[in-house]
């Protein structure tokens, strides 16, 4: 089966500093793959990458068939790609309603709603609908940045850090919807976390970063093997 989202030898350069050297990662279609790192070691930088939003200086990243090259943030999003960011990146004075209706942008007027799923998924998104952004809780902003990316119809759903700074029945609640968008809709996920047990938990495919580069790739057991945990020890 060819992977829906390969990301091939990829270098990133900040001005004269190399921040990715040679990462190859291949994210299967309809798993979850991890990366995992300490922090500064380039997972943000791979996503961004991905997003578009900083440019390789050398490698590609393939797309279902299509090579991104230097495809703009909105066109990967109209070929189906969901960025969640780190942060977030709610805004803050406009309502939860807004915020997703921001989704819009890329699709057909045919699509421009809220699919009901995304409710399912997040209740407390739909009892909040009025309110504005930036008087959300962290976790229920980043429950609200991932369904800003589901509005977008995305075929592969991109995640920075998405338990990042949250409560842990929050964080509860956001692994059982990656799973549910995995086994029920079979979308093809790739998240960065520092969170290890959370990927143990619901990855399918684990890859380790460290100074720029992955240092081990595999399935999400190997989580249990010490040297692979050496890795990501502080
Ligand atoms: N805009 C930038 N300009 C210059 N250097 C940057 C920039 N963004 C990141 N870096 C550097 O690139 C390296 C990788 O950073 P990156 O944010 O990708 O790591 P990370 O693994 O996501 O870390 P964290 O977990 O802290 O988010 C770090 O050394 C960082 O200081």
């Amino acid at each position: 089966m060819s992977a829906a989202l390969a990301i091939n030898a990829i270098d990133l350069h900040y001005g004269a500093a190399q921040a990715l050297k040679g990462i190859s990662i291949t994210c299967r279609p309809g798993r979850i793959t991890a990366v995992l790192g300490r922090n500064g070691v380039g997972k943000s930088s791979t996503l961004r990458a991905i997003a578009g939003i900083n440019h390789v200086s050398s490698g590609d990243i393939v797309f279902g068939s299509a090579v991104l090259k230097k495809a703009a943030p909105y066109k990967r999003a109209r070929l189906g790609l969901g960025y969640v960011p780190q942060g977030r990146e709610i805004f803050p004075l406009l309502t939860v309603r807004e915020n997703l209706e921001t989704g819009y942008a890329g699709l057909p007027r045919s699509e421009r709603n809220i699919p009901d799923y995304i409710f399912e998924l997040f209740p407390v998104l739909k009892s909040m609908l009025g309110r504005r952004g930036g008087d959300l809780s962290g976790g229920q902003q980043q429950q609200l940045a991932i369904a800003r990316a589901l509005v977008t119809r995305p075929k592969v759903l991109v995640l920075d850090e998405p338990t990042e700074g949250i409560q842990p029945s929050i964080i509860k609640d956001i692994g059982r919807a990656l799973q549910f968008l995995r086994d029920e809709r079979g979308m093809t996920i790739l998240l960065v976390e520092q969170f290890l047990d959370f990927c143990r938990e619901i990855a399918d495919d684990i890859y380790v970063m460290d100074r720029g580069e992955i240092v081990h790739s595999g399935p999400a057991a190997d989580l249990d093997r010490p040297e692979v945990r050496r890795h990501l020890m502080i």
